[in-house]
């Protein structure tokens, strides 16, 4: 037997077959407390420092539903375009690992609170693709295991496995898509932009932190090939947690190459989970992925079930913000953009950016060139994506409104951006700090001007003459000295009223 080529190139693997994509993704709520008891819902702390006995497990421990979690639940829900169950129930997941110290998950099996639901996507070109949303499920998160020692400090090579159990119970939803289908070459790219879409949504919201690299969104991408033509699905792989936009696209690529590479072979895909890999993009094998049936799916007995009323849900519908759609729309409208314009916005993530920067205050034009230049090359150098910047559009209004005032000149706010980026505070601090105010009290500037005046004689002679443009060279001079502190309109003032 020849060895099988491990992937095929993808210009082959498009013309010869048609992916099927599948995805879930994983939202940790922000609620205060835990899904099903009191603890506190925080990231971190000390391990094991946010526990009790009902998210332990303890035998006796007795859950009680989060109100809150529900209705982050039917809010994403209805954002989703779902429908909302009149009537649903939790459902014990039955499968041992011991970062789940019950032995089984509580989450939603056959009777999902939101189901049937879509949402738009807009691809970098700006054709809109809709996502059916198969359902959107409570669950509660596991606790999360250590693998320490060993000479790989990975599972197998680990000498031990510690736990902290301050995530178990953490409320979850699970939102799972209908089979992606039609989008041929296209598809690492749907997925991208559909885990982007859906992370904007949640974070207009509020309902989540949505941090893929804290894990407060987390995507399982599920790939399948068929044959050019064919009807059938193939088998899927599920490639878990993958915890970056940008991976989420290698991810599925790689399997569609991976796959591709297997079936033109004359074999067969292996159901099963796997891992991706992100130093060299690659996924390998995990487990062999259980069926449903496996799980031994049953209601839960401890549990209510959930009837939301119509009133309920129609109450919670108008708590709805604008959602990052409707927003777009109404900057369109309102800044005036072109198609292109707001598709530039949008694609380097800039859009809800701006329109947070605007509604703390800044002028339009000011917010975007802010975010679509000197953040995007920010954003560039330190190879973040512009929201994962740390800066946020209110600081981002509140430097903009120093440089309005007169306390900052464009040169010393970037200055001031620059600090909020390393960490310094907010940008009174950097200021503060850095000693970056504009110089506008005239006993500093005085000295400066006179300094500069008599450095350059001719120059002088120049204004006195009429030529009053050469005064730039005397305001370089002077915003030289001054470090750029110097209030540049008074500058000139003082070199004219010297000059006469
Ligand atoms: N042949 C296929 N190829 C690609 N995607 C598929 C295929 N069949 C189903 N899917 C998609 O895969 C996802 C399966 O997720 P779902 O949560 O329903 O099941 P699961 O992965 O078996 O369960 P678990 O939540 O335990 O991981 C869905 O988005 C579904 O649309
Ligand atoms: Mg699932
Ligand atoms: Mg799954």
């Amino acid at each position: 037997m020849t060895a099988v080529a491990e992937l095929m190139d993808y210009a082959e693997v498009v013309e010869r077959f048609d992916p099927v994509l599948g995805l879930e993704v994983h939202v940790e709520l922000s609620t205060a407390t835990k899904m099903f008891c009191g603890c506190p819902n925080l990231f971190g702390g000390e391990p094991n420092t946010h526990v009790c006995p009902t998210c332990l497990g303890l035998p006796g421990a007795l859950p009680v539903v989060n109100g809150s979690a529900v209705e982050s639940a039917i809010r994403i829900g209805l954002a989703l375009n779902c429908e909302i169950a009149p009537w649903c129930r939790f459902a014990r997941k039955n499968y041992f690992y011991p970062d789940m110290p019950k032995n089984f998950q509580t989450s939603q099996y056959d009777e999902p609170i939101a189901f049937d639901g879509y949402l738009d996507v807009v691809l970098d070109d700006g054709e809109v693709v809709r996502i059916g949303i198969e359902r959107a499920h409570m669950e509660e998160d596991t606790g999360k295991s250590l693998h320490v020692g060993g000479a790989t400090g990975r599972i197998h090579g680990a000498e031990h496995s510690l736990l902290d159990y301050n995530r178990a119970g953490v409320p979850l939803i699970e939102i799972v898509t209908k089979p992606i289908t039609g989008i041929g070459e296209r598809a690492p790219e749907v997925a991208r932009a559909y885990v982007t879409a859906l992370r904007d949504l949640l974070r207009a919201m509020d309902v989540s932190d949505v941090r893929m690299d804290q894990g407060s969104l987390r995507c399982d991408a599920n790939v399948s090939l068929m044959p050019r033509g064919a009807t059938e699905f193939g088998t899927r792989t599920e490639t878990k947690n993958v915890n970056s936009l940008r991976s989420v696209e290698r991810a599925v690529r790689y399997e569609m190459t991976r796959h591709a590479a297997i079936l033109a072979d004359g074999g067969g895909i292996r159901q099963e989970t796997r891992h991706f890999q992100e130093a060299d993009g690659t996924t390998s094998a995990g487990r062999t992925k259980e069926t449903a049936e496996d799980y031994r799916y049953f209601p839960e007995p401890d549990l209510v079930p959930i009837a939301p009323s119509p009133q309920w849900v129609e109450q919670l519908r108008g708590t709805l913000p604008e959602l990052p759609w409707e927003r777009r729309k109404r900057i369109q409208q309102e800044w005036n953009l072109t198609d292109e314009e707001l598709r530039d916005l949008v694609n380097t993530g800039a859009a809800d950016l701006v329109a947070a920067t605007v509604d703390a205050g800044a002028e339009p034009g000011e917010a975007r060139s802010w975010w679509v230049q000197y953040l995007t090359q920010q954003a560039n150098t330190r190879e973040v994506e512009l929201a994962g910047l740390p800066i946020t559009p209110a600081q981002v209004a509140t430097v903009i409104g120093l440089v309005k005032q007169g306390e900052l000149t464009n040169k010393l706010a970037r200055e001031v951006v620059q600090g909020v980026l390393d960490g310094e505070g907010e940008p009174g601090e950097v200021i503060e700090r850095r000693g970056l105010k504009v110089v506008s009290d005239d006993s500093a500037l005085i000295a400066a001007v006179d300094e500069a005046l008599a450095a350059q004689p001719d120059v002088v002679e120049k204004i006195r003459g009429g030529k009053v443009q050469a005064a730039g060279a005397i305001v370089g001079a002077v915003m030289k000295a001054t470090k750029g502190q110097a209030d540049a309109k008074r500058v000139r003032e003082l070199i004219m009223e010297r000059c006469r």
